[in-house]
Order: structure tokens, then C-alpha cells, then sequence
């Protein structure tokens, strides 16, 4: 049997969709990595999809089936790349669109919307899928969200130390692998997704490229502390979060008493923000931690991770990059794990991330 799956991630940047090729047969090897940008529509479709709005169960459904085109379009490229052939591949692990996060809603499980059509998927690639990773989990009481640290675990672990594994994609989440084994894993909050916003908003750019803008300002104080005010950052884990809070009408409320900020100033905030929503988390619960391997576009951003290693002195901040997997491909890779993970009816021990009541297995399969 092969041990080769493919990953696809689209996650809250919206950015698009990277896909890796992995070999588990010993251990990880990276065959391929792929990405493709949405294209404007898409993209506005689905930032739109994160609110109601008019006939949304149509346009949702829509958008799932116009996503699954770019996701096989990463396949065949992933397939075409690195010479694989199509047969050679297990299965798709497929993440989807996340549009709503509501893990806890009223006294039951909630509910975590992921658009992904696995079986629309299977017919443009022949082959094997497993998606709807998240809705087990908040069935079994968990929040659905973060399950990339079983991958971290699995990569970066090493039996007999204490590492810090943290994503910064439009989210941010941690993961403390810790010496004995154990593991806590959760949301830390914005990540990349309010400094893209207005970076958007006033450069008319999608990103602040390696966190120019923002080293050019000094953060606001006053401001900054409005913020962090926000009660999920002083929550304890479990936890998880999303567009739902983090979102522009968020910001755009607690800016209303700072209208005389230069946007700059607020871009300077707004990466400070993000650099302490992670920076007081290993803080908090790992104040010794040596080392912090950094993944997620957010590694890419020099000046945030320069606050970051300002602001964890005891701690060396790196690049997954220089742990063995560039800082784009890790979420990929974690979904072909977890597709790996669903084909073999391997349960993962959710308790320490997610908070589910116990270990289950993750998604479900679309044969070919
Ligand atoms: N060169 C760069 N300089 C600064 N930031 C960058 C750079 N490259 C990428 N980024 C940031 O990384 C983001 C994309 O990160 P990533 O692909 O990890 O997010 P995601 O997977 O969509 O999010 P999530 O992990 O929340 O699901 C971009 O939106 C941008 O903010
Ligand atoms: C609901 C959802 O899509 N959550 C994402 C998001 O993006 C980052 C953070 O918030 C994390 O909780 C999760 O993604 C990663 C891949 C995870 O599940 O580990």
C-alpha cells in the first residue's frame, strides 16, 4: 500500500491553497509542494461566505464546488511536478474553507463549518479523499480547532525536551510538545489576518512584506492594551477562534476612539498585537521554553519575528524552515498526516488540545 497522500490547505488568510506531496514510508519526505492564489472572486465570495448574507446556503455551495477546481488544479500540478503517478497516491487529505467557527454554541456542541465537496474532489482527481476533519471533534465535546499539533508532535518532537511549535496564519496557534510526551495545543488569536486587513485596506496590498510597513512605527500603547482587553486572550485552553471575533468590524470598533492614528502606527500595533497574543502565551505556560520553531506565513514576516524573539529572550525563535520544513508547507503536510491518520483508523488523543471527551478518529473518506 502507498504511503504517499497529498495535503491541501486553505486556511483563514485567505491567501489560497497550498498542497504538499508527502512519503510517510520513513518518517517525511517532501516529494512536492504546490500553492495557487485564489482568484479575486473567490476570495471575496468566501471572506463574504464568513458573514450571513442573501441565499448563503446556494453561494456556498457554489464556492465549495468552484474551491474543489483549485484544489484539484494543485493536485494535478503536485502529480505533474514531481513525476507521481495518480496511482501512487493514497488519498487527499482536504482541509476546505473554514466559514464559521462556533465550536460552543448554547448548552450542546456547536458546530464548525468547513466548505469542501470531498465527493466533487474525488471526481476531478481519481482519487481517494478525506476531509471533514474538525466536526468529530466538536461532536465529541472538543473545539475542532487546533488538530496540527498531533503533527507537530510527530516532526518536530524529540523524546526528553520542551518544544514550542507556533502557526501564524491568519490565525496563530501553539503547540507546547513537552519533554515527557505530553502536549497542549490551542488559538493564541490574530495571527496574519488583521494586519493583512488593513494592510488591504491603506496599502491597497495583501500583505505587509516582511513586516516593512510595521517596523517602520512604534506601536500604541493605549491602543495595544485595548486589544489585548479582548477576554479570549485570557482564557484558558481549551480554546480556538477565528473570523467570527477576529475580523475588521472587531478592530474597526476598538479603532474608534484612536481616530487620529496614523495608519502606520496602527499597522505597528496591530503586529505587536500578534506578536503578544503568542509571546504571553509561552509566558504563561511555558516560561523556560528553549526553543519556538515558527511555521505559517507569519515566518516569513521578518519584523514579527524579530518582536517575537525581543519579546522571548530566553527562547530561540527559528523558522521551520531551519527545523526541517519550510514555514508554507507545514500546514499542508499536517492534512496529508491526518488523511494518513483517517485511512488507518489511527485515533488521535484529543483531550489535551481540542478538549474533546476522548480519542477519535478524524474525518471522513470518499473513495475514488
Ligand atoms: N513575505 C511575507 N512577509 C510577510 N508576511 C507574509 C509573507 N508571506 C506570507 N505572509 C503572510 O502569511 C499569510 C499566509 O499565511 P498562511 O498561508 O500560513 O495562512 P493560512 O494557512 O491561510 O492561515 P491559518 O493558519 O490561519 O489557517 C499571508 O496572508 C501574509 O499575511
Ligand atoms: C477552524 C479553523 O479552521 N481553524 C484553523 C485556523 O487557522 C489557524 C488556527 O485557526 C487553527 O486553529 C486552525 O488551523 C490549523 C491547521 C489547525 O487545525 O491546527
Amino acid at each position: 500500500m502507498s504511503e504517499r497522500y497529498i495535503g491541501l490547505m486553505s486556511g483563514t488568510s485567505l491567501d489560497g491553497v497550498d498542497g504538499v506531496l508527502a512519503d510517510f514510508s520513513d518518517g517525511l519526505r517532501v516529494l512536492g509542494h504546490a500553492s495557487a492564489p485564489f482568484d479575486p472572486r473567490l476570495k471575496s465570495e468566501l471572506l463574504a461566505l464568513n458573514q450571513s448574507g442573501p441565499d448563503e446556503i446556494h453561494r456556498a455551495q457554489l464556492a465549495g464546488n468552484a474551491l474543489m477546481k483549485v484544489y484539484a488544479g494543485v493536485v494535478h500540478q503536485l502529480l505533474a511536478t514531481s513525476g507521481v503517478a495518480l496511482a501512487d497516491v493514497r488519498a487527499i487529505g482536504a482541509h476546505g474553507q473554514t466559514v464559521r467557527h462556533r465550536p460552543q454554541e448554547f448548552d450542546g456542541p456547536g458546530y464548525t463549518v468547513q466548505l469542501c465537496q470531498p465527493a466533487l474532489l474525488a471526481e476531478l482527481t481519481g482519487i481517494d479523499v478525506v476531509a471533514d476533519f474538525r466536526s468529530r471533534d466538536v461532536a465529541a465535546g472538543g473545539q475542532g480547532a487546533p488538530l496540527a499539533p498531533f503533527f507537530h508532535r510527530a516532526l518536530f518532537g524529540r523524546a526528553g525536551e520542551t518544544i514550542g511549535v507556533l502557526n501564524i496564519g491568519g490565525i496563530s496557534n501553539l503547540s507546547l510538545l513537552r519533554a515527557d510526551g505530553s502536549m497542549l495545543g490551542f488559538d493564541c488569536g490574530p495571527g496574519n489576518g488583521l494586519m493583512d486587513a488593513w494592510c488591504q485596506r491603506h496599502l491597497g496590498r495583501p500583505y505587509d512584506a516582511e513586516g516593512a510597513w510595521a517596523a517602520g512605527a512604534v506601536p500604541d500603547q493605549k491602543l495595544l492594551q485595548t486589544l489585548l482587553a479582548e477576554p479570549f486572550f485570557a482564557k484558558a485552553p481549551p480554546k480556538s477562534t477565528g473570523r467570527d471575533l477576529f475580523n475588521e468590524p472587531w478592530l474597526q470598533q476598538r479603532l474608534a476612539k484612536f481616530a487620529s492614528l496614523p495608519p502606520q502606527q496602527v499597522q505597528a500595533t496591530l503586529a505587536e498585537l500578534t506578536a503578544r497574543a503568542c509571546s504571553d502565551n509561552v509566558m504563561r505556560h511555558e516560561p523556560k521554553l528553549a526553543r519556538l520553531i515558527v511555521c505559517g506565513g507569519g515566518a516569513l514576516n521578518t519584523h514579527l519575528m524579530r518582536r517575537l524573539q525581543a519579546l522571548l529572550p530566553g527562547t530561540q525563535v527559528v523558522s521551520s524552515a531551519d527545523a526541517g520544513l519550510p514555514p508554507l508547507q507545514v500546514e499542508a503536510a499536517a492534512f496529508a498526516w491526518l488523511a494518513r491518520k483517517a485511512v488507518r483508523r489511527e485515533p488521535l488523543d484529543l483531550k489535551s488540545t481540542t478538549g474533546a471527551r476522548g480519542a477519535r478518529v478524524l474525518g471522513g473518506i470518499w473513495p475514488a
